[in-house]
């Protein structure tokens, strides 16, 4: 088991890269601690995959280091590195029975046939495949394939850590709930550090503690649930996490005063002065949909807007709201009852957060 350090990694799949568009991973720096349950969460193209091939050594590499335990492993080839890795399609002999194929990594590296045994019972009975053990792995299904591959992944109680790469997207979406469940057992009981690549946040809220959210290349923070949540440090992670994601407004001081396009935002001195301060054009306030305060009659401090749509989802409701030139959404509870044409809005101060170039800067009260 090991703690996995990435030191000013990045990778080209050009030849002669120019710019920071030609990088698949911009260059940074990532430790994942021992013994961790970490998701790797990034929209398609991001470089997850890139990410985790050059960790296991399939891929090696432009610039920087990879570091197991604070030793290089840059010149250790896939084997040597200890790294176990489950794909999003099944990888098993079809030939051999699921108890081999549970077995073939342990028997690869030597280990004595009666921990061979118990390993492959503790792993089947986890995954629930014991009654398959006898079973020709050509003659599984899809979901049970799967289910192999994994335990093939998670025999071993000797590797560096453990890769899965969107490893349920084949798997039932039944299955796919109880498996993620699974997995965090599995995670508590041998504690070895786990990094799951998906781009689904739910998928990456339930089985991991700390999750890496990436975005061109890029880990943009690296946070729990909640603090990706409460506190996005950029705006990617506001738009991708929660549903609906996070609004951001586009403003600027005019006259002393914080603007989103014509309408004026009641704010803080301190929020304005940081505007003021910004340094550039790209500024915006960004507030999550569900705390944006939204009143049917007209309230101190409120901002009027036109209220577009109304999605009723049961337990809440989504509005389409426009404030001025500008599309927000606001979340409200079922027992409150949405307003009909007009609403009038607030944002409360501990709810807003300021973005300079897409990254959150702290403004001090
Ligand atoms: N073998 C390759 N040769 C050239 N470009 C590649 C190669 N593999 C990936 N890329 C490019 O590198 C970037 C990152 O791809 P990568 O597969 O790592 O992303 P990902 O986040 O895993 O995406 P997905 O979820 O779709 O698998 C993408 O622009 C992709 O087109």
């Amino acid at each position: 088991m090991a703690e996995i350090t990435l030191k000013g990694l990045a990778h080209s799949y050009v030849a002669a890269p120019g710019g920071a568009e030609d990088y698949a991973i911009r260059e940074m720096d990532h430790v994942w601690q021992q013994g961790g349950a970490y998701a790797l969460l990034g929209p398609s193209g991001c470089g997850k995959s890139t990410l985790l091939n050059i960790i296991s050594g399939l891929l090696s590499p432009s610039r920087g280091e990879v570091l197991f335990d604070g030793q290089t492993v840059n010149d250790l080839p896939p084997e040597a590195r200890n790294i176990a890795q489950v794909f999003q399609f099944p990888v098993v002999y079809d030939t051999m029975t699921v108890r081999d194929n549970l077995a073939f990594p342990l028997r690869n590296v030597g280990a004595p046939e009666a921990h061979v045994a118990e390993r492959v019972k503790e792993v089947a009975e986890v995954l629930e495949l014991t009654d398959q053990l006898g079973r020709k792995a050509k003659n599984l299904t899809a979901d049970e394939k799967q289910k192999v591959s994994m335990g093939r992944g998670l025999v071993r109680d000797d590797v560096s850590a453990i890769l899965f790469d969107e490893p349920l997207t084949v798997i039932d979406p039944q299955l796919k709930w109880k498996l993620r469940r699974k997995l965090k057992e599995i995670h508590k009981r041998f504690a070895i550090t786990m990094v799951y690549v998906t781009h689904d946040q739910l998928e990456a809220s339930t089985f991991a503690d700390k999750i890496a959210v990436m975005y061109e290349g890029q880990v943009v923070q690296f946070g729990t649930p909640s603090e990706l949540f409460e506190t996005p440090n950029h705006t990617f992670v506001g738009y991708f996490i929660g549903s609906p994601g996070m609004n951001f407004l586009d403003v600027a001081v005019r006259d002393g005063r914080v603007m989103a396009g014509e309408i004026p935002l009641p704010v803080s001195e301190a929020l304005c002065a940081a505007v003021a301060e910004a340094g550039t054009t790209n500024v915006k306030l960004g507030i999550r949909p569900e705390f944006v305060e939204v009143h049917d009659a007209p309230v101190e401090g409120g901002m009027q807007a036109r209220v577009e749509h109304i999605q009723d989802l049961g337990t809440y409701s989504i509005i389409d709201l426009r404030l001025g030139d500008m599309s927000l959404k606001a979340r409200i509870d079922e027992d409150q009852p949405p307003p009909a044409e007009i609403a009038y809005l607030r944002f409360p101060g501990e709810r807003v957060g300021l973005y300079v170039d897409e990254f959150r800067v702290e403004v001090q009260a």
